[in-house]
């Protein structure tokens, strides 16, 4: 079997290439330069020192590498995606669409397509049931990726390999370690490359400026102070408002007015929801369900945590409605509802939150 392994140079990614080593596979590394270079090489993104732990375990490994560039298909779908939906009011989550569209779309179209499967250190795990391949979670639920992972096509799925997902994060670096791998001790590396590296703000600022705007008390009506544009703010948000007497909590935003309005507390009820309105539906390995016309008891996630919350999915004409057994907080629109079984354990799919 021909593998095609992405590798980062983390130690994750690295694992993985020792693993695949291991159970006898000759895969071709890949490195892919996402990081985007403008004008003003604000996007770039330092790549030198994962360039070069990669070089290194090609050497280790004797296996084959290639440094590839998708960059522009970076900008033209991951950045261009951010920056509309920063403008819009939403709160993008790029790691969502870098997966669908650069790791496991661009990459492939253009390498992948040579090659029988696609390994990556992502904490995810694959399953059969009835013949279906499902997207599953990882042994390691505190480092699970599958939310990542809820926007990929089955065809996408059909071909991943995850030689960590069934290994808790304490495993993966002690093989690190025993190998004496380069990036036994790396840090964690926090989302993808350019918003990891790159303060989220200042790009924020830079490709959508800035326009004065009142932060409201919600429930008064009175205006607490200022802020530098609706599209710095994100719901849940409770740091970096500048407002005395807090804390204070975003907890809605009108887009048309550029006002963004705040309720006071620790835990303002504001905050909560029961139900959180989906715009479509994207199932990865198809409805599991067959009849959408009764609700399904499911676990879902609105955001990158470990716990799964219990709920029902009910599906509407124009989309869906995750209805959950105990009210969320933080309910950001843009951000994806991901959807699994009632055991936390297959990934089914995502929709897009669709909430002011
Ligand atoms: N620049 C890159 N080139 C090739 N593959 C990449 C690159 N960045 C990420 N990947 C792949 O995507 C996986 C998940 O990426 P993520 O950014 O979540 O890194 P991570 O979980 O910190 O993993 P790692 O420790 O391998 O960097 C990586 O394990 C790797 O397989």
């Amino acid at each position: 079997m021909q593998i095609a392994a992405l590798v980062s140079g983390g130690v994750d990614s690295s694992v993985m290439l020792h693993l695949l080593k291991e159970q006898g596979y000759e895969p071709v590394i890949f490195y892919i330069l996402i990081g985007m270079k403008d004008k003003e090489g604000f996007l770039d993104c330092p790549s030198e020192e994962d360039i070069e732990i990669t070089t290194w375990l090609s050497k280790k490994y004797g296996l084959r590498m290639e440094v590839v560039t998708l960059q522009e298909e970076y900008w033209n779908s991951v950045v261009a995606y951010t920056i509309d939906s920063v403008k819009k009011g939403l709160t993008p989550n790029p790691d969502v669409m870098c997966n669908r569209m650069i790791k496991f779309g661009s990459f492939n179209d253009k390498y992948g397509k040579d090659f029988d499967a696609i390994a990556t250190g992502h904490y995810a795990s694959t399953q059969f049931r009835d013949g279906i391949k499902y997207l599953a979670t990882a042994k390691d639920k505190f480092k699970d990726q599958t939310d990542f992972l809820a926007q990929i096509t089955y065809a996408q799925l059909q071909k991943l390999m995850f030689p960590i997902g069934g290994l808790p994060k304490s495993e993966v670096r002690r093989i690190a370690a025993e190998a004496r791998l380069p990036s036994a001790g790396r840090k964690d590396s926090q989302g993808i490359c350019f918003l990891g590296k790159v303060n989220y703000n200042d790009f924020i600022r830079k490709y959508v400026g800035e326009k004065e705007g009142n932060i409201v008390e919600l429930e008064t009506g009175k205006i607490l102070g200022k802020h530098k544009g609706y599209w710095f703010h994100t719901i849940g948000q409770r740091k970096g408002l500048g407002l005395s007497q807090g804390p204070w909590f975003v907890v809605k935003k009108d887009t048309e007015e550029n006002v963004v309005y705040v309720s006071n507390g620790y835990d303002p009820l504001t905050q909560y929801r029961n139900s959180i309105q989906l715009k479509g539906f994207h199932f990865i390995s198809g409805n599991p369900w067959h009849d959408l016309s009764r609700p399904a008891d499911i676990t879902f996630k609105i955001r990158h945590t470990p716990e799964f919350n219990k709920g029902r999915l009910v599906f509407t004409g124009s989309g869906a409605v995750i209805e959950s057994e105990v009210p969320v907080s933080g309910v950001a629109a843009g951000q994806f509802g991901v959807v699994y079984d009632a055991a936390g354990e297959l990934c089914y799919g995502s929709g897009e939150i669709d909430w002011q």
